[in-house]
C-alpha cells in the first residue's frame, strides 16, 4: 500500500484577512496550531516579496511555535535565500512571483535558468533545507529540476483546477517521470473538495499543499472541519 499523502495547509490567506485591518487578528500562527491539531501534516506559508499576506515575523513565529514541518514558499531571490538560510525551515518551495499577479500563475521556469538555479538550490540544501521547485507538469521542467539537485518537485495543479482538458493525464505523466529521476512529487494550487481526489489518486504523489479553498471554506465550517473533510477526501482516493 502506498504511503498516506501528507497534507500541507497553506495559511497565507489567514494573513490576508488579518492585514485587511492592520491588526493581529486572525493570527496565522494560531491558525497553524489549530490546523496541526486538526490533522495537517505540515504548514505552508508564502513570504512574498511584497509581503501582501505572510510577514517575516509570521514565519519566525511559525518556526518557533509550531511543532510541525514548515514549508516556506519563496521566490528564488538573494533576499529570500538569506532569510531561509537564517530561519532554516524544514523545506523551501521555490515559486515564480510577479508583483502584479493576483496569485501564482505558471510554474517556475527552471529549464530557462538552470545554471543560476542550481547554486540557489545548493545554498538552501547546505543549510539543511529540503528544496522543492514549483513547476508545471512539463518534461523539460522536470528534467531541469532534477539537474539542479532539488529533492522535490511540486506540480502546479492550477490548469487542472481550472478544468483544462488533458491536465490530469499530464500530471500523471509528470509524476511518473519525476519519480524515475529520483524526485519526490508533491502537488498544489487550486485544489478543493471537488477536484482533489483524482490528483490524490496519482500514486507517486506524497504531499498536497492546499490553502485558499480551505481558508475560505473555514469561514463557513470552521478550520478543524474543513481540514478533516479534506483529509477524508484524500484518504478516499488513496485507500487509507
Ligand atoms: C505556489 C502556489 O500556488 C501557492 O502556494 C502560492 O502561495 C499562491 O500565492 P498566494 O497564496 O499569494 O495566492
Ligand atoms: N503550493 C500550493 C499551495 O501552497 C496552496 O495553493 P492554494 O490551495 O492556495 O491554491
Amino acid at each position: 500500500m502506498r504511503p498516506a499523502i501528507r497534507l500541507g495547509v497553506n495559511i497565507d490567506h489567514v494573513a490576508t484577512v488579518r492585514n485587511a485591518r492592520g491588526g493581529q487578528h486572525p493570527d496565522p500562527v494560531a491558525a497553524a496550531l489549530l490546523a496541526v491539531q486538526s490533522g495537517a501534516d505540515g504548514i505552508t506559508a508564502h513570504l512574498r516579496e511584497d509581503r501582501r499576506h505572510i510577514r517575516d515575523t509570521d514565519l519566525e513565529r511559525l518556526r518557533a511555535e509550531v511543532d510541525a514541518p514548515l514549508n516556506m514558499e519563496m521566490a528564488a531571490t538573494d533576499e529570500m535565500i538569506a532569510i531561509a538560510r537564517t530561519l532554516r525551515p524544514h523545506a523551501c518551495c521555490l515559486v515564480p512571483e510577479r508583483r502584479e499577479e493576483l496569485t501564482t500563475e505558471g510554474g517556475l521556469d527552471v529549464a530557462g535558468q538552470s545554471s543560476t538555479m542550481a547554486p540557489k538550490v545548493h545554498a538552501l540544501k547546505a543549510a539543511g533545507i529540503r528544496v522543492s521547485l514549483f513547476i508545471d507538469p512539463d518534461p523539460a521542467q522536470i528534467a531541469a529540476a532534477a539537474a539542479t539537485g532539488a529533492q522535490v518537485v511540486e506540480l502546479h495543479t492550477g490548469a487542472y483546477a481550472q478544468g483544462k482538458a488533458g491536465e490530469l493525464e499530464r500530471l500523471q505523466r509528470a509524476a511518473t517521470h519525476a519519480v524515475s529521476l529520483g524526485l519526490e512529487v508533491h502537488a498544489g494550487h487550486g485544489l478543493t473538495y471537488e477536484n482533489v481526489e483524482p490528483v490524490a489518486a496519482i500514486a507517486e504523489i506524497r504531499e498536497l499543499n492546499i490553502g485558499h479553498f480551505l481558508i475560505g471554506q473555514a469561514i463557513f465550517d470552521g478550520l478543524p472541519t474543513v481540514i478533516q473533510t479534506m483529509r477524508s477526501r484524500i484518504n478516499n482516493a488513496t485507500g487509507h
